[in-house]
């Protein structure tokens, strides 16, 4: 698993969303063969989708070959109701993109029967061959999706029942009224993230340090159920300053570190590393504006290589390496 560490919300929302450009531009996806993307609601994509949005509007990016499928929905909530997923996910990315209708796969929090609903979106999935890229948020006490405390690891898309704290979390977007906020949901479960062939994580705040510490720190755990991303090949968390609050120095400065050690093989060091060691000795300076082909050649470094931090591949980045078996 890596763990990127950024300043704040605006320089996390940068490197995602230079960073699904990237791999979707890589991927060069066509009508027979489409790029398969899983995303979140909730604040912390938002920065994220409007960065994409901007790429589609210049020409750098295109979703017209990118199927999606969103992570939940709530039950009962009318589907223009402002506080829906598919409102949400609407609102901050489907109308500013090239996507094709067809290619939107949203959960039905209103079908009349959600069983068969959740059956339908898991079968969906796998008639595309499964999702590469799955982006995620999670909540305070560290649920992936809707997949609260207690959620089975091995969880397919079902009904669930809301835990209080996520009821009373999400209350700041029904008014402040907890009795206005929906209490069960539809929501992808944990194996069906787990099942994409990449997981991106963004998670942002200190109100989420707690969550991220037993993510990262401890034992996979169903009460953490983002913790499951420990297990998968090419997971990735990408986190602001604010929400290492509750790790411990080492194990930020070891991420920080693989990161350092990654940069300066591909030579961009003296970017966007240069802000990294800066905060690590504690500066309050910010990180320069780093140029977008830096971030781009960065991020698209991440993505040719699993995620995990075994030095072998991290050394397959350098550019003189001479490959097993090829003529030297
Ligand atoms: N079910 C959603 C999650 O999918 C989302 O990731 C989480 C975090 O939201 P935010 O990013 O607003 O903190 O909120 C809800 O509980």
């Amino acid at each position: 698993m890596r763990l990127v560490i950024r300043q704040d919300y605006d320089e996390v929302s940068d490197w995602v969303a230079h960073y699904v450009k990237e791999r979707i531009n890589q991927f060069q996806p066509s009508e027979e063969r489409p790029f398969v993307l899983g995303l979140p609601s909730g604040s912390s994509p938002v920065g994220c989708y409007e960065r994409l949005s901007n790429f589609c509007k210049s020409g750098q990016l295109s979703f017209k070959h990118v199927v999606t499928f969103s992570m939940d929905e709530y039950v009962g909530l009318p589907r223009e109701h402002s506080q829906s997923y598919y409102s949400f996910l609407w609102k901050h990315l489907y109308q500013h993109v090239d996507i094709l209708k067809e290619n939107i796969n949203i959960l039905d929090g209103n079908a009349p029967d959600l069983d068969e609903e959740c059956r339908r979106y898991e079968a969906a999935i796998v008639k595309v061959g499964g999702i590469e890229l799955f982006l995620g948020g999670i909540g305070p006490d560290g649920h992936i999706a809707f997949n609260e405390p207690g959620s089975s690891l091995t969880s397919r898309t079902r009904v669930k029942t809301l835990a209080y704290e996520t009821i009373i979390a999400n209350s700041r977007f029904f008014d402040g009224e907890v009795s206005k906020v929906p209490k069960l949901a539809l929501t992808v479960g944990v194996a069906t993230v787990m099942d994409a062939r990449e997981v991106c994580i963004i998670i942002v705040g200190a109100h989420k340090s707690v969550a991220l510490a037993k993510c990262v720190e401890e034992g996979v755990n169903h009460m953490c159920t983002v913790s499951a991303i420990q297990l998968h090949p090419k997971g990735l968390i990408v986190c602001d300053e604010d929400t290492t609050l509750e790790l411990h120095v080492k194990t930020v400065k070891y991420f920080k570190s693989i990161e350092h050690v990654h940069q300066s093989l591909i030579g961009t060091e003296n970017l966007s590393l240069q802000g990294q060691v800066l905060s690590a000795k504690g500066s309050t300076s910010r990180i320069t504006k780093r140029r977008e082909s830096d971030i781009n050649s960065l991020t698209s470094s991440y993505s040719n290589n699993s995620n995990d931090n075994d030095k072998g591949d991290d050394m397959d980045q350098r550019p003189n390496k001479k490959k097993k078996g090829s003529v030297q």
